[in-house]
């Protein structure tokens, strides 16, 4: 049953029950109408109370069901103008989550009770749409314009707390929301309703109004460069402040089809279902997430307490892991300890708003320079600098020192897992733990496995990574894994449309105007072009290993461009000297602007080897930069360090900036149309020979040649996992 009923004295419980969310879907909204007609009609019932099954509320319309026939079934909209309309009080019951369509149908109610650990919201910008059951029109009208926008626009999830003191719920209780719910139904039976009726509501609206909505939309095109969603739902809000209720939600409905018609909307959707796909891992045995038992974290140890180091001990000590920290010297100890330390604090902050006590959400941290303090630990993950002897060092002593049950991990951004796992006294319990950058902060983690990684090891750190909240993708061993991987030949692209009459600023703002966080040279800028630089001596590409007699722009017969040699050459080594690809305010700074030196060195370069200039527009350079990055995607399907390319999208969607709303650059490729990008590059390749990376993958060319099927479809030429390299 999609949803029941129970009386408790004359009040009606409703209760979704369509698992594993309660998500709306047709069939749960056919049996509201059933439930609330009889609950209507029954005179022995005087107040109906509206909650969901299994201790959640609702998570909103079914997003399966969009783009199919059966959401145009009965809508929720119209079930809400219902129970708005009862003459018999209504009390939302919220436990758990009551999110979209979720919240939507608790704001038609005309009371609200919440349990302390619930959370509600509208996250469906997130999705690529906006509320479209009256909840843009509702909001408004109960909280305010600028309380409604940001709830609305940034889609986030507000604690049952917060929504207390916004004024979405009317109480918040710490046992059964249900029993409470109850309780006000039947003080309330018999009280006027009118007031309770939020689309009957007249906006508070003052002069400034048009402007302040006006200022928004500006802050919000910048703030979500090229995604439409936000924009229709600053339109919706609007329309609340300037129709009444009635015309307002058609406006809704309106923005709601000129959205889907975008096509962002299937992107991001696409997006949020591969999220949840990533998580149901398979491994070349067969094996999948469900065959395999995770074993429990109890305590961690983290090495190395650098940039990375810091950021992963916050993430579990949030998740209420206790943490060892361990450094090389004092000063790297203290360093790290303050740094850590004023983290905490943020975060402790941070929860005491949210009305809950620090010590009951954020482990201990246990700051030493004692490998020997480690013999309990459960698990560890390594962060120490970038270099394969140091790790080996570091797995040497970590092997004698852990428990034979302990796992060891490593946060290397591309070096060997099998080499770094060699030597130890437990190759199977070893694994990457790929973290991005600021660790505490970023969802993804690329979780590595090695040839000897047992399926056990696998298991935990998947399952370690859903507990410290991150999206967490498994992929295959080779050098940088699949996300760095992938940025090579985007980078190599990037640096190209310089040496052709480009300028950083030109080639950034192009990849930001598509949609990019950053456009590749700040990015660069940011990372630090030292570590490229450092990675590129030591395999002999730069410095004084280079071969006498090499090409200035040739390594061993293929293109190069030795642009960023240079520029760490001069000093340049990013935001961190002050000077990279653009000048900062000072060495740390983060305004990145255009330096009249990088274009006069630029110029003399391309006088010196003689390149002919010609500049790319923007349509040209997004080409060759994102069908790069696209094309090595499909090697790396091939090679079987990536399942699907779904995981190829949620690694970029979540850790590399990439607009979700253009669904991650496997799916935008099929957007395009495989075709399209097979010929484009084929075409590079053939006036560009030594730009292997450009040349079009296997893979492309075989789904191009049958038409591009649909991406759901590339699994079955792509076949099982198996590392081929
Ligand atoms: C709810 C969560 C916070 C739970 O998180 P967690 O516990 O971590 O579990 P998950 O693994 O995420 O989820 C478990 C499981 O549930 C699936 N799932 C979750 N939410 C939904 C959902 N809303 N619908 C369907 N399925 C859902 C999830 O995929 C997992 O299953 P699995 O994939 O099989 O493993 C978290 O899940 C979460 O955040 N969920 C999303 C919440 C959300 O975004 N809600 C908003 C939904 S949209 C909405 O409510 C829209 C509305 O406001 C009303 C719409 C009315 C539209 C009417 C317009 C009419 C126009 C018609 C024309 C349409 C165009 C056309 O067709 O032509
Ligand atoms: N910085 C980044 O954006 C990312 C880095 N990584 C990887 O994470 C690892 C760490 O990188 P960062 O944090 O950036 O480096 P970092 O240079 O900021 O920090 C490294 C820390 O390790 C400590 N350390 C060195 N030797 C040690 C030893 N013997 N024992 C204990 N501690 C020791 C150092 O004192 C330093 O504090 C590297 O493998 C890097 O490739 C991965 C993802 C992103």
């Amino acid at each position: 049953m999609a949803a029941t009923r129970r009386l408790v004295n004359t009040v009606a419980v409703i209760t979704i029950n369509h698992p594993p969310v309660n998500a709306l879907s047709s069939s749960v909204r056919h049996a509201l109408v059933e439930e609330f007609g009889k609950a209507s009609k029954d005179p022995t019932v005087e107040a109906i109370v509206l909650n969901g099954s299994n201790g959640k509320f609702s998570a909103g319309a079914d997003i399966r069901e969009f783009g199919t026939s059966a959401i145009k079934t009965v809508s929720l909209e119209d079930i809400n103008g219902t129970i708005e309309a009862s003459q018999k009080p209504v009390v939302a019951a919220i436990e758990g989550i009551a999110l979209g369509g979720g919240l939507e149908l608790a704001l038609a109610c005309h009371y609200r009770v919440a349990d302390i650990q619930s959370r509600v919201g509208l996250p469906e910008v997130l999705i690529g749409i906006l509320p479209a059951a009256g909840g843009t029109q509702r909001l408004p009208r109960l909280i305010g314009i600028p309380a409604a926008l940001d709830v609305i626009v940034r889609g986030r999830h507000i604690p049952a707390t917060e929504a207390l003191n916004l004024g979405i719920v009317d109480e918040v209780v710490q046992g059964s929301a249900v029993d409470a719910a109850i309780q006000l139904a039947q003080k309330v039976i018999g009280l006027p309703l009118n007031k309770r009726r939020l689309s009957t509501l007249r906006i508070s609206s003052n002069l400034n109004m048009e402007d302040f909505l006006d200022t928004t939309v500006e802050k919000t095109k910048k703030q979500f460069r090229g995604a439409q969603a936000p924009m229709a739902c600053i339109e919706a809000v609007r329309a609340s402040v300037l129709l009444p209720y009635h015309r307002g939600v058609e406006k809704e409905r309106q923005l709601f089809l000129s959205l889907w018609a975008t096509g962002q909307p299937q992107a991001q959707q696409y997006a949020f279902f591969s999220e949840r796909e990533a998580a149901k891992w398979s491994h070349p045995s067969g094996a999948r997430w469900y065959s395999e038992e995770p074993k429990l974290v109890r305590t961690a140890a983290v090495i190395g307490l650098g940039t990375m180091g810091r950021g992963i001990v916050i993430s579990l000590s949030k998740a209420n892991i206790p943490v060892i920290a361990i450094e090389q010297d004092a000063y790297q100890l203290e360093m790290g300890k303050k740094a850590v330390n004023s983290l905490l604090e943020r975060e402790a902050e941070k929860l005491k708003q949210q009305g809950f006590s620090p010590g009951s959400k954020l482990a201990s941290v246990h700051f030493t320079l004692a490998f020997g303090e480690l013999q309990d630990v459960d698990l560890v993950i390594e962060a120490v600098y970038e270099n394969m002897e140091l790790k080996k060092e570091i797995f040497r002593k970590l092997s004698s020192v852990c428990k034979s049950n302990a796992f060891l991990c490593t946060n290397t951004s591309g070096l060997n897992i099998d080499e770094i796992a060699s030597v130890t006294d437990r190759p199977n319990q070893v694994i990457g733990t790929h973290f991005f950058s600021p660790a505490n902060i970023m969802k993804l983690l690329e979780v590595v496995r090695g040839q000897q990684t047992s399926l056990t090891t696998i298991a935990t750190a998947m399952n370690l990574g859903k507990i410290l909240g991150k999206v967490t993708v498994l992929v295959g061993n080779c050098p940088l894994f699949v996300g760095n991987r992938m940025l090579g030949p985007y980078l190599e692209q990037a640096s190209y449309l310089l040496e052709e009459g480009c300028y950083p600023e030109t080639v950034d703002r192009a990849m930001e105007e598509f949609g990019f966080a950053m456009g590749p040279f700040r990015m660069m800028d940011l990372a630090g072009l030292d570590v490229g630089w450092r990675s590129r001596t030591e395999k002999g590409l730069t410095g004084a290993n280079v071969p006498q007699g090499t090409p200035a722009r040739k390594r061993l017969g293929n293109r190069y461009s030795p642009l960023a040699d240079l520029l760490c050459e001069s000093g340049r080594f990013g935001q961190k000297t002050g000077k990279g690809w653009y000048q900062y305010e000072k060495p740390g700074g983060r305004t990145a602007r255009p330096d009249p030196w990088v274009k006069d060195f630029l110029q003399k370069y391309r006088k010196t080897h003689q390149i002919k200039q010609q500049p790319s527009n923007q349509e040209q350079i997004v080409e060759r930069c994102v069908y790069a990055l696209a094309n090595e995607g499909f090697r790396i399907l091939e090679d079987g360090i990536a399942s699907c390319p779904e995981d190829i999208d949620v690694i970029y969607n979540n850790g590399y900036g990439w607009p979700k709303y253009r669904g991650g650059p496997m799916y935008y490729a099929s957007f395009v149309g495989l075709p399209k990008v097979f010929n484009t590059l084929e075409k590079y390749y053939k006036a560009n020979a030594d730009v292997p990376s450009m040349k079009p993958a296997f893979l492309l060319k075989k789904l191009a040649a049958v038409g591009g099927p649909p991406i759901k479809e590339w699994r079955l030429q792509v076949g099982k996992p198996v590392n081929k390299l």
